[in-house]
């Protein structure tokens, strides 16, 4: 059976086609730049040709259409039984992978106002895949807070009256797809360092680190929505709620949300871009590019010591996700001066994106590993898709 994947991140809509319960691929992709200028639609195949086309893709619907055509155009939607989805908000109610039936889009659906950056965009594809390829083709979603559902109650709390917290309102965690892929990953590279102390930095157009002790997740730094935490592509992380009320008293709660959403982070402090890539470009002719990314930077310093500090130390950190793979600059100012905590860099390492960037013998080795959101949601699709037709017959 092949499997179709659908990942709709904030800036991009990746995808695959997978064979063998997810072991072989056929083909994968990305729409990258959503809402944006500049963007391109990328093929490439198991063989390793690639094709890479420009794409201005206004928003996922558009992405997720321009997707199902051009794979429909290659007959490549032949034999697809199932489809998997990254849904990023699983709230109180989805603990695990769900067959997308009208229960559970009612329930992501409901999901919507508190990730409105990525639960509404997955909705839209689940439609546009339904149209494409009719309403018997199961669907699954893959929720990226599954991942975090281990963490401690003291972890998920918010100093709140109590009753908040019965209402849900606690830390839920994102990028749980991208931290359980890596996991997997370093128990096949080096089991030793899986089983220790690991914080993983996912830093991406939406970004976010998670406490791994044992392979299981401890902490992490977004809350009740993936808007809180470190400084983002549009996003400004953590904020003194003072700051909100303040800002309530002259802006309505909807210009609030997309102030919030799609007009901070790295956007709103440089006032040019949320694009990491075009940032770093700039930042010796421009300063408030280059106060973007340090902030970015600080941001993720501080997080990642006070991670460290909730494990008890640290054995292992591992750097994922668009930025985390390729800006080099980022994981050497963030890594800077924490020769405290055991980490250090070499310079020649890091420079390639090798996939460990640390120093030979220092306390913390430090990888780099490309994140894999699709494969876990081909694994989720293939496992939740055979237990159902199993059930069925
Ligand atoms: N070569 C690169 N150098 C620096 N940043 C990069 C590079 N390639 C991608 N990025 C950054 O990665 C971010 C997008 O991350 P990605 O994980 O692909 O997106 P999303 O969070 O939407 O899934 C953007 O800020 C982009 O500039
Ligand atoms: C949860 C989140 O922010 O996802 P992304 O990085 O794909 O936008
Ligand atoms: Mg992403």
């Amino acid at each position: 059976m092949r499997v179709l994947t659908i990942n709709c991140g904030s800036s991009t809509l990746k995808f695959g086609l997978f064979e063998s319960e997810g072991e072989r691929f056929l083909v994968r992709g990305a729409v990258d730049r959503i809402g944006g200028s500049g963007g391109n639609v990328e093929i490439y195949s198991e063989r390793g040709e690639k094709t890479v086309r420009p794409a201005s893709a206004g928003d996922h619907i558009w992405a997720a259409l321009l997707v199902m055509r051009q794979l429909d155009r290659c007959g490549l939607l032949d034999g697809v039984g199932a489809v998997g989805h990254r849904i990023v908000h699983g709230g109180a109610r989805f603990s695990g992978p769900a067959l997308l039936d009208p229960a559970a889009l009612k329930g992501i659906e409901a999901l919507g106002k508190l990730a409105p950056l990525h639960n509404r965009p997955a909705l839209a594809a689940i439609r546009a895949v339904r149209e494409a390829l009719g309403p018997e083709i199961p669907q699954v979603a893959a929720f990226d807070t599954a991942f975090h559902r281990t963490m401690p109650h003291v972890a998920r709390l918010f100093a709140l009256p109590r009753r908040f917290a019965d209402e849900g309102v606690v830390r839920y965690g994102f990028h749980g797809l991208s931290y359980e892929y890596v996991v997997g990953e370093l128990r096949r590279l080096d089991p030793e360092a899986a089983a220790g102390r690991v914080v993983i930095a996912h830093l991406g157009n939406g970004a976010s680190m998670a406490a791994v002790r044992e392979g299981v997740g401890v902490d992490t730094t977004m809350g009740f929505t993936p808007s809180g935490g470190l400084v983002m592509g549009t996003r400004p992380g953590d904020l003194d709620p003072g700051v909100i009320l303040h800002l309530l008293r002259s802006m309505d709660p909807g210009a609030l949300r997309e102030l919030v959403n799609r007009e901070s982070g790295l956007l709103g402090v440089s006032g040019t871009s949320a694009d990491m890539r075009d940032l770093l470009e700039r930042v010796a002719e421009d300063p408030r590019a280059a106060e973007a990314v340090a902030l970015f930077c600080y941001a993720a310093k501080k997080s990642l010591g006070s991670l460290a500090a909730a494990l008890g130390g640290l054995d292992t950190l591992v750097f994922t996700g668009g930025i985390g793979e390729h800006a080099s600059a980022v994981r050497w100012r963030i890594c800077e001066g924490l020769e405290f905590l055991g980490i250090r860099l070499d310079p020649e390492r890091n420079a390639q994106n090798a996939p460990v960037v640390s120093r030979d013998g220092e306390p913390v080795a430090v990888h780099v590993i490309p994140a894999d959101e699709d494969l876990t949601i081909a694994r989720h699709t293939y496992k939740l898709a055979r237990f159902t037709s199993q059930e069925g017959a």
